[in-house]
């Protein structure tokens, strides 16, 4: 796969799709890399040039000097645009992949067109659990934290009846670097745009995960009641509605993408 060296740090991408159709920029959650959009890449890619990116610090993008910000990653997405010549672009996040979407539609309105914001939130808290987590995995390392956070990514039931996807979440998050998924922990601390996200102008879709508990259907209401222009869909699934429910998924953001 390809990599795009920015100003600061070398990101990991993959693109997938007809460069002649509009761009479509999926960005991941804390401890997954692009391929948590392997479910829906084909789909998507038929009517999208799909761009995926391994979030600075995550997957095999380079780990810089941490901690960082919304801010930072943001102008990650920027940058990676501006690498490929694109201009605008629609943008998919789960989680803190839709944090960096807010803020991209709010910081860098002419980047974005659509937003779809999943299993995220305007403020993620609380506060000392995510100093708390950072420590723990740079001194015990991501693998120590892996199946506690992945039982809240997929519903019980699911769970249980999707072993191999569990256990593949698991290596997925393991694998990410200690010292980039506790510099990122500290982004996710430090973002409140609960203030500001009745700033964003762009047509947005909030998917929420019925049995997501991180980032409840509470905060994706809040977000439907302050952005302008927004619809809600509630899908039967945990944090990671993309990974319980891919096709659901696809057909939810495609339909939103494609609507006149
Ligand atoms: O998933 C994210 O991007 C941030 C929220 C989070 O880590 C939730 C969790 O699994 O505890």
């Amino acid at each position: 796969m390809p990599f795009a060296q920015l100003n600061d740090v070398k990101l990991r991408y993959a693109v997938d799709g007809d460069r002649s159709r509009p761009a479509l920029v999926l960005s991941n959650s804390l401890g997954t890399s692009l391929e948590m959009w392997d479910p829906q890449v084909a789909r998507l890619s038929e009517h999208f040039y799909v761009i995926r990116y391994d979030t600075r610090g995550h997957g095999q993008s380079e780990v810089t000097p941490g901690p960082y910000s919304i801010a930072q990653l943001g102008g990650d997405v920027c940058g990676l645009l501006d690498h490929l010549g694109i201009g605008r672009a629609h943008f998919c996040g789960v989680s803190m992949g839709g944090i960096t979407g807010m803020w991209l539609a709010l910081h860098r309105p002419s980047r974005v067109d659509r937003l779809v914001l999943s299993n995220t939130a305007a403020y993620i808290g609380p506060h000392d659990n995510w100093t708390a987590r950072a420590e723990a995995v740079r001194r015990d390392g991501v693998a120590s934290i892996a199946p506690a956070v992945v039982s809240r990514w997929l519903t019980p039931e699911y769970a249980l009846a999707h072993p191999e996807q569990v256990q593949s979440l698991i290596a997925m998050l393991g694998a990410t670097p200690a010292e980039g998924y506790a510099a990122n922990c500290i982004a996710v601390r430090d973002n409140d745009l609960r203030k500001q996200v009745s700033g964003i102008r762009a047509p947005t879709l909030v998917i929420a995960g019925s049995g997501d508990l991180p980032t409840p259907p509470a905060d994706a209401q809040y977000l439907l009641s302050e952005i302008a222009h927004a619809s809600y869909v509630e899908l039967d699934a945990a944090h990671l509605s993309n990974q319980q429910q891919p096709e659901a998924f696809a057909d939810t953001v495609i339909r939103f993408l494609l609507a006149d």
